[in-house]
């Protein structure tokens, strides 16, 4: 990080999509900072403009207005220190390459060997519990191992930030439980930094060090909590804790009065 400023600057983004009939303002003027080594969550309410922000802070859409900086410069397209995961993990894996080939792919750029790409490749495996799958294909895994894989391709490369798009949405609730305590603990071994947008709002507290809660659409920021959770967390302890109850509590207000239409105002 530069002393000058955080990790990651949204500056004042605003996403306007084309339409012929009305065009949609899905973020209007969104304002946010993320420090090195931070766990943010981003709820809301639904289609109040989440996947568009992440999308725009990864560089795959280009904002209408506003920028973001990755430690000072302008992010203009995606780039190596901003690595993304999506919900759809099965389309994001290429049927025919093995597990280790679909980790290495975003390392083929770069000026490595095919035995160093395979080594980089098989530590990441490695670092999400999949290091007996590199010779795999994805199809042979089940969602939550795919899910697995697309976190060690986002690793790979050593990215600073690591986004991610409600990827835990399509699979079972134990899955989901031990991928949130994966990412919790890959967060605390490799220092990384972390923007994760959910519309779980359990897992916004359970996952985060600080919820961000977006208005409905146009997103703004509407509200930024701290959680202040214990660093070390689990399944059954954090969330029987009182603090974790009244988090929620917090956070599903917040998000429950941005869902409510004004009077007049189509659902
Ligand atoms: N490619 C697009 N073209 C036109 N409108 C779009 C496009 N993508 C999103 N929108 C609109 O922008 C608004 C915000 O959508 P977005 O998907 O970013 O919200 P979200 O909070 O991620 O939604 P959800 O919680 O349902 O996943 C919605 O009104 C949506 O219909």
């Amino acid at each position: 990080m530069t002393a000058a400023g955080p990790l990651l600057r949204v500056d004042r983004l605003r996403k306007v999509y084309p339409s012929s009939t009305r065009p949609v303002v899905a973020v209007d003027g969104l304002t946010l900072d993320v420090a090195a080594g931070e766990f943010v969550c981003v709820v809301g309410p639904s289609g109040g403009g989440k996947s568009t922000l992440l999308k725009m802070v990864s560089g795959l859409l280009p904002p209408t207005a506003g920028q973001v900086l990755l430690d000072g410069v302008a992010v203009t397209g995606p780039v190596p220190g901003l690595a993304v995961v999506f919900q759809e993990y099965g389309r994001s894996l290429y049927p025919w390459k093995t597990v280790r080939d679909n980790v290495a792919l975003p390392l083929l750029p770069r000026r490595l060997s095919r035995a160093q790409r395979h080594r980089r490749a098989e530590a990441a495996l490695t670092s999400v519990g999949l290091a007996d799958a590199a010779r795999a294909y994805p199809w042979q895994l089940s969602g939550g191992m795919q899910q697995r894989v697309a976190i060690a391709r986002a690793l790979v490369g050593e990215p600073r930030v690591l986004l991610m798009d409600e990827p835990f949405a399509a699979v079972d609730a134990q899955t989901r439980a031990d991928l949130e305590d994966l990412v919790r603990a890959l967060w605390q071994r490799l220092g990384i930094t972390v923007l994760f947008v959910t519309h779980d709002i359990d897992e916004s507290v359970y996952l985060g060090e600080r919820v961000l809660v977006l208005s409905r659409a146009p997103a703004t920021i509407r509200a930024d909590l701290t959680v202040d959770l214990p660093t070390e967390r689990d399944q059954p302890t954090t969330r029987a804790d009182a603090r974790f109850a009244a988090l929620r509590s917090e956070v599903f207000r917040l998000v429950a009065a941005e869902s409510v239409p004004e009077p007049g105002e189509p659902r």
